[in-house]
């Protein structure tokens, strides 16, 4: 069997690329990498909440689906949409990697804590807005390109940190810049935070499907997304909305286990946070995402969203 993957062409995707490529080799799958641009790859000079929230990362590569001229895009799951285009979906989901933000810099002292002010780039929405609720006194510059660009710019001095996640510091090799792990119960990740997201058209081949599912799929972790991608779905949110969410998975009373959501919303100057926890059985877990969505809508999330869109 041959596998056709799509991938963006940046070193994090061709990392994401190539570890599924590995997994199915235990198979004696064969493969290959198409490598593609996407709109968030071209266009840095604007903001991603300016570009257009949806799918920057993966529309020129759910093109290649459509056209059957590949039989698998890989993404970061965090880059895809709560609600793919019609015809397309997500077959599997690699077991997700430490999901934490983390704060990286040259200068070993630097600590969100300390009371001390310094400058962070970023351009996440949702990292912005925390660090106004969490750390006033730091100040954020807007910071788009890929990884080893950020580094390139913090090395230029345009900024004394970075905010990245865990997940890709750590593929990349740069390890020794982080400084500090922020902790989940404030800077709780966005939704699929340091999972590898393979999406297919609805008329993969059966075998190819079956293969991949069986050779990448993590069901834990997929239970997991699943939650958390049906609470995006209900915010209506993309990647440019201050949103966060991240599922556990627990064992609970006998199997197949419980899950436990936490998300949330917080406006883009920080003021207005809102969080909660819901527990659910491991088989509901798109109920349970949209359950927590709901509670979170009612509470005066729905008041946060109208203003967040108006502003961006
Ligand atoms: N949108 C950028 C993006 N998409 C996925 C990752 C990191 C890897 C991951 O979370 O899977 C990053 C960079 C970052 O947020 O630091």
């Amino acid at each position: 069997m041959h596998i056709k993957i799509a991938t963006r062409s940046s070193r994090l995707a061709l990392w994401q690329a190539e570890h599924i490529q590995a997994r199915l080799q235990a198979d004696d799958v064969t493969s290959e990498l198409v490598l593609i641009e996407t709109k968030g790859d071209l266009v840095l000079d604007r903001s991603l909440s300016k570009i257009g929230s949806k799918g920057v990362f993966t529309q020129e590569l759910e093109d290649q689906l459509y056209d059957g001229r590949v039989d698998i895009a890989v993404h970061s799951a965090k880059d895809l949409p709560s609600s793919l285009p019609p015809g397309l979906r997500i077959i599997a989901f690699t077991e997700r990697e430490v999901a934490n933000d983390v704060l990286v810099s040259r200068n070993k002292e630097l600590s969100l804590t300390s009371g001390q002010p310094f400058v962070i780039g970023t351009s996440s929405t949702r990292r912005i807005a925390l660090l106004k609720h969490y750390c006033p006194h730091l100040t954020t510059i807007d910071m788009r390109g890929n990884l080893q660009t950020r580094i390139r710019k913090l090395d230029e001095g345009q900024c004394d940190a970075l905010l990245l996640a865990y997940a890709g510091v750590h593929r990349m090799g740069y390890d020794e810049l982080i400084v500090e792990r922020l902790p989940l119960s404030e800077f709780t990740p966005a939704v699929g935070q340091g999972s590898i997201a393979i999406e297919a058209a609805d008329s993969l081949d059966k075998e190819k499907y079956d293969v991949i599912r069986r050779l990448v799929n993590h069901e834990r972790t997929e239970a997991c997304l699943l939650a958390e991608r049906s609470f995006l779905n209900r915010l209506e949110g993309g990647c440019s909305i201050p949103s966060f969410a991240l599922a556990h998975w627990s064992a609970g009373q006998g199997s197949p286990g419980q899950l436990s959501l936490t998300g949330g919303l917080v406006s883009l100057d920080g003021t207005d946070m809102l969080r909660d926890t819901f527990d659910g059985p491991y088989s509901e877990a798109t109920a349970l995402g949209h359950a927590l969505a709901e509670s979170i809508l009612t509470r005066g999330g729905d008041t946060i969203l109208t203003s967040i869109r108006e502003q961006l």
